[in-house]
């Protein structure tokens, strides 16, 4: 088997496959370097940025662009060993076929960048710009991409930085090495429930499984005795984690299943403690005699069992096998949908959890004022005064407020005030469409239109018999004319509201009516003959002493 091998001097470069790799001269990289490029940026306002320049460079190299792609992928909590591991990985596609891959016993480990300490190391997405050319055993020869990422969860990036970081090297590789510590735990699972959602939802809808294959990388575990180390103890290990049983909690079960339901392939390696000298030294510098033997020796089981030919898997989306080139391609639409607004932000799971909470009691209260509203002026109750609605719209108000205020929400005080107010303004919202429509059940409400047609056509007619018995003609043609026009309105007005068409002539007409109802003389004059027979009152009671006692509990209801 023709296999991409190559002497090299130093890892971190020196080596070139002229076949594989070939620098333009255009470009700024220094010819030949094999290192870690930074694709993905993620800025320190928290925006994300695809150095398409940089990937276009490794994936559209002319010996790789046409091939199946092989991507793989280590992601997981911050500060773990990912790198690390990503460097044993690069050892291997470096020496692939020799038996002594892993290299001299005090040969520093390079390749991309890990150190010690309690920082971040890794940001964004970078990728080993070398991409390997691997015959597999049925003869194709596939291109290998390796990607390493960033932590999740480190103290400077938000839930959303970490998700969407994870989801998208998620979505890009074919074999993705979750990476965690010392045993899955549920928050393991469910952090990859959320995150493999959120890649979800930025993929075309598809009958398949969204993602390939899925490898549990269990770091520095302890129990041995209970699973063995490796992927037999790790796959017998992840099966009962992942077991659905009947008896089991609904949430507990929902995880498992959507975790089943993401991945074609899922398994379990268990990978030994490397020995204080890895985790706690800050001199060491990666060399193999200071690592633990058992590490080594799961480390020689390992790296094959991800990378050997026959293990590689090419990627596929929608059942299709992608080249590079076509990787790039998705690596660019994937990138816009989280760059653009229309997926939801993922939220830490109190803010999610107070957010229900919160919502929920909006909903009850709505829910409340509205069947209670109903009953005072819902569809089959007749009309209501309008103080009256307003009076009962008050006490409804304050009750549903009340309800709400009274259930026990996650959050705190200030939290829920944003929510208080929504509430309130829904309800006021809520309470104009009451208003509307207990209006529209006040037949003299109905009436309103041909009303004040009739008064036009009415003071039209008379204006137009003065005007013409003086011998004023322009003036009575004009009043002839719109009393006319009126009519013509009326009638019109009159079959639309019979027929049922037309509704948007019919709406404009009872605007135009409307507006001339409460800001014409019709309505002046009318209040203005009230007034003037309220003053004038005195005249009537001198007229009909009898109905004195009835008229004066009158001033009284005024006031109230
Ligand atoms: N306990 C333990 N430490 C490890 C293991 N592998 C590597 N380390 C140490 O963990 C530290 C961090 O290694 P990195 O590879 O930089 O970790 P990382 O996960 O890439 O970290 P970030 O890039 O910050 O996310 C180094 O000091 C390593 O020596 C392991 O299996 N167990
Ligand atoms: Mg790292």
């Amino acid at each position: 088997m023709a296999r991409n091998r190559k002497e090299r001097n130093s890892w971190a470069g020196g080596f070139s496959d002229k076949g594989v790799y070939d620098w333009s001269s255009e470009e700024e990289e220094p010819v030949g370097r094999a290192e870690p490029v930074q694709v993905l940026v993620v800025k320190d306002d928290h925006s994300f940025e695809l150095d398409e320049a940089a990937l276009s460079r490794i994936l559209l190299n002319e010996a790789v662009r046409e091939r199946e792609v092989v991507a793989i992928s280590v992601a997981g909590a911050f500060r773990k060993g990912k790198s690390f591991l990503m460097d044993f990985m690069l050892r291997y596609m470096y020496n692939q076929g020799s038996e002594d891959w892993l290299g001299a016993p005090d040969e520093p480990l390079t390749g991309f960048s890990w150190r010690g300490g309690s920082e971040r190391e890794t940001t964004g997405i970078q990728i080993w710009n070398e991409v390997f050319l691997v015959d597999k055993p049925d003869g194709r020869k596939v291109a290998v991409l390796l990607m390493d990422t960033q932590g999740t969860f480190d103290s400077q990036s938000t839930l959303r930085d970490s998700a969407t970081v994870f989801a998208l090297s998620t979505m890009i590789s074919s074999m993705q090495v979750y990476n965690i510590s010392q045993n899955v735990q549920e928050d393991d699972l469910q952090h990859l429930q959320l995150f493999t959602e959120y890649g979800r939802l930025a993929m075309e809808e598809t009958f398949l499984k969204p993602f390939q294959s899925m490898i549990f990388l269990v770091r520095d575990w302890s129990f041995p005795y209970e699973f063995s180390y490796g992927q037999e103890g790790g796959m017998k290990f992840l099966e009962k984690r992942l077991k659905i049983s009947e008896n089991q909690h609904e949430e507990l079960q929902n995880v498992r299943k959507h975790i089943h339901s993401c991945f074609t392939n899922i398994s379990c390696f268990l990978l030994p403690h490397p020995g204080l000298k890895v985790a706690t030294n800050p001199h060491f510098d990666g060399r193999l005699k200071e690592i633990d033997g058992e590490f080594i020796n799961n480390l020689k089981v390992l790296v094959p069992w991800l990378l050997s030919p026959e293990n590689l898997d090419v990627k596929e989306i929608n059942g299709n096998n992608i080249t590079c080139r076509g990787l790039l391609e998705y690596f660019k639409a994937y990138i816009k949908i989280y760059q653009g607004e229309e997926l939801p932000h993922p939220k830490s799971m109190l803010q999610a959890t107070a957010e229900a909470n919160n919502l929920a009691a909006v909903a009850a209260a709505k829910d409340l004022y509205n069947k209670k509203m109903e009953e005072v002026c819902g569809g089959d109750r007749p009309f209501l005064a309008p103080s009256e609605l307003q009076a009962r719209h008050a006490d409804l108000r304050e009750e549903a407020l009340r309800l709400f205020r009274g259930v026990k929400k996650m959050g705190g005080e200030e939290f829920s005030r944003r929510y208080l107010q929504q509430l309130e303004a829904e309800i006021d919202e809520v309470f104009v469409q009451y208003i509307k429509h207990n209006d529209s059940k006040n037949i003299f409400h109905a009436a309103r239109t041909p009303a004040t047609l009739f008064v036009v056509i009415f003071v039209m007619y008379v204006v137009a018999g003065v005007t013409g018995f003086v011998g004023v003609d322009v003036i009575a043609s004009l009043c002839n004319m719109i009393l006319g026009l009126a009519l013509i309105t009326l009638c019109t007005w009159a079959y639309i509201r019979y027929s049922g068409e037309y509704r948007e002539l019919g709406a404009v007409i009872d605007q135009v009516a409307g507006a001339l109802w409460d800001q014409g003389s019709t309505n002046e004059a009318l209040y203005k003959l009230y007034n003037a027979a309220a003053s004038h009152r005195h005249l009537y009671h001198h007229a009909f002493p009898s109905s004195q006692a009835e008229t004066q509990e009158e001033p009284e209801r005024k006031k109230n």
